[in-house]
């Protein structure tokens, strides 16, 4: 009864937040008077359901709409992707005569992986609904490229692409026309250097110019004494984009960033006013801009905890959080971020396999059902491009399931109604962590996000801290407690360690059992054990303090694989993944080697995404 009483004064709390979150979202104007058409006005409200724009929106629109270079720095799920496209639309249905094919591209939009590439591009689609002449198109890695170089031929107004694969239609597509272009747009920016494209992007910047157009360089239809413009997003900024910003920015206006954050970091010519006019609210920085690392923006409204549990019950304690998940709520969407390729397909096999309660008494045997009874889907880098494209498409669509995904899902995917982010491995820096839980808590909507962490762990959350992420402890006892125990074990009063409760100690069991059972399985976990291990070692930095491979107990490490005994970290298993590694290197051809030897930081685990 108690327990109704909370978890009822829980949501209620929880929607109170998400309402005030919502309220302190959008803003009081609409789109015309942002001053764009008042046709695309009405595209994005009566259309596409967007009552008024976001503050980032509001903010950002009548900016880029005047032509000035611009970063953007806006919580996830905020609405950066209209607030970019937008503009760009209305000056082009605008241009006359009527931007047509033969024209090529005038804007290009630059994104970090194949599944936001696609997602940009779905969004655009909807944008250009009454705008047919303004053509969309995308190229990236792992689709076709005589078929890219024949759209490329045809024309393509707006091209949305992933570095890789656009650099290469820029070396060597002749019929790519893209001496009209106008703007460049990177969005996740930080993620794109992140990810080791910085040599990519300086030789694309470099292809395509910037500034002002050379004297006769265009076609009579872009406006006389137009410059090219250039646009930078992302919820987080670093460092490096301080480099990208100076290579492709001139004279940017910073867009999303408080005023004490500006003051500590950035040379300010005019600080924004609260009454000032969106125009006045430009903050102008100069170019040795150089963006704050703290305090991310993390949505006000989203919940986050985290799951202190001991290696060995990592794996129980998932299946078990995941249970009572889609118990509570069986209508809902549910994301687990994972280290590696290899820990996806394991727990991917697992979780599409593994029934419950396990094959004790055949009366049991009857009624024997997966242990998850929803739609369960994975996604990361190694999978077959249709394959993910499938995944994705159809996560996106469905009322209930399960994703299970490497950080190739962390960054601006928009999966509606997404409840809860289960971070089951730790992210590597806050900037990943904050990203992962952005894929919730999306547009003022309610989220919830579970950070598991072993107990040799815990410093980290004094690192997310510094970023003014603060999590709560999940009850996971109270939890493991609701399920009945199977067969004739005790139910002891008093429960000393997780390990020890009955709960885990039997779905282990089981477990183990279906892995021994299916050599498929076991394989599986061996090669998931091992990339977890590299994985581990691999973190960067401070967090190498955090994140100590010493100090795993690696029997504790395979368990959570549910194997019963520790594999071998070299030999068979080792020499297999090298292995496949090296098939996976070579399918992504020369492009991916390239950006590797170039990138000098980026991944942790080449199998990270
Ligand atoms: N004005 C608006 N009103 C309501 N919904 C909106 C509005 N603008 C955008 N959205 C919706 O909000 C969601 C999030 O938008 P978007 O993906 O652009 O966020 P983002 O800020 O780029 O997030 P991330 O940093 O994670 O990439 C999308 O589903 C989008 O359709």
């Amino acid at each position: 009864m108690k327990r109704t009483q909370q978890s009822a004064r829980e949501t209620k709390q929880e929607a109170k937040d998400a309402s005030k979150a919502k309220s302190g979202l959008f803003a009081s104007c609409s789109f015309s008077s942002l001053g764009l058409d008042p046709k695309l006005s009405d595209q994005l409200q009566e259309r596409m359901g967007f009552e008024a724009p976001t503050l980032v929106q509001a903010q950002a629109i009548p900016v880029i709409l005047s032509g000035r270079d611009v970063l953007v720095n806006a919580a996830t799920g905020t609405g950066k992707t209209i607030a970019y496209l937008a503009p760009l639309i209305h000056h082009l249905q605008g241009y006359s005569p009527k931007v047509d094919r033969s024209h090529g591209t005038f804007a290009l939009v630059i994104v970090p992986t194949r599944e936001l590439c696609l997602q940009v591009y779905e969004t655009l689609e909807k944008l250009l609904h009454r705008f047919h002449w303004i053509v969309p198109g995308y190229v990236m890695g792992g689709e076709k490229k005589a078929k890219e170089k024949a759209r490329l031929r045809k024309g393509i107004s707006i091209l949305i692409a992933t570095p890789g694969r656009l650099l290469d239609h820029l070396k060597n597509t002749a019929s790519f026309v893209h001496k009209n272009l106008r703007w460049v747009i990177f969005d996740e920016a930080d993620s794109i250097l992140e990810l080791g494209y910085g040599k990519e992007i300086e030789q694309i910047i470099k292809l395509l110019g910037s500034g002002q157009y050379e004297e006769g360089e265009t076609d009579d239809i872009v406006p006389k004494g137009i410059q090219k413009q250039n646009l930078l997003l992302s919820a987080t900024l670093n460092e490096k984009v301080n480099d990208l910003a100076k290579l492709s920015l001139d004279d940017p206006v910073m867009i999303g960033l408080d005023n004490s954050k500006l003051q500590q970091n950035l040379s300010i010519e005019s600080p924004a006013s609260p009454d000032s006019d969106a125009d006045d609210m430009v903050i102008h920085v100069n170019k040795s801009v150089n963006p704050s690392s703290e305090d991310y923006g993390i949505p006000s409204q989203l919940v986050q905890k985290y799951v202190r549990v001991p290696c060995g019950a990592r794996l129980v304690a998932l299946l078990s959080v995941l249970k009572n998940l889609f118990e509570r709520e069986a209508s809902q969407k549910v994301v687990v971020f994972f280290s590696t390729r290899d820990a996806v397909d394991f727990h991917y096999s697992l979780l599409t396999e593994f029934q419950w309660p396990p094959n004790s008494e055949t009366e049991e045997e009857a009624t024997k059902q997966l242990f998850l009874k929803c739609k369960t889907f994975r996604l990361h880098g190694s999978m077959e491009q249709e394959d993910r494209r499938s995944a994705f498409g159809t996560f996106k669509t469905e009322k209930q399931a399960l994703l299970l995904s490497t950080d190739v899902a962390a960054r601006g995917l928009d999966f509606p109604k997404v409840r809860c982010i289960i971070q089951y491995d730790c992210p590597g820096e806050a900037t990943e962590y904050v990203h992962r839980v952005g894929r919730t808590a999306r547009i003022g909507e309610k989220g919830e996000a579970l950070l598991f962490l072993q107990p040799i762990e815990i410093d980290y959350l004094k690192e997310l801290k510094k970023h003014g992420a603060s999590l709560t402890e999940y009850p996971l006892l109270k939890v493991l407690d609701k399920f009945p125990i199977p067969g004739n074990m005790p139910r002891i009063k008093k429960v000393i360690s997780l390990e020890s409760h009955p709960w885990v100690i039997s779905l282990q069991r089981a477990l183990e059992s279906f892995n021994y059972a299916e050599p498929k399985m076991k394989s599986l976990a061996k090669n998931a054990f091992v990339s977890w291990v590299r994985g581990y070692a691999a973190h960067k930095g401070e967090l190498k303090s955090i994140f100590v491979v010493k100090k795993l107990h690696l029997g504790h490490v395979a368990k959570s694989f549910a194997l019963r005994e520790q594999p071998s970290l070299v030999g068979k298993s080792h020499h297999k993944e090298t292995m496949k590694r090296k098939r996976d290197e070579r399918q992504k051809g020369q492009q991916g080697k390239k950006r590797k030897k170039m990138s000098g930081s980026g991944n942790r685990s080449t199998q990270k995404t």
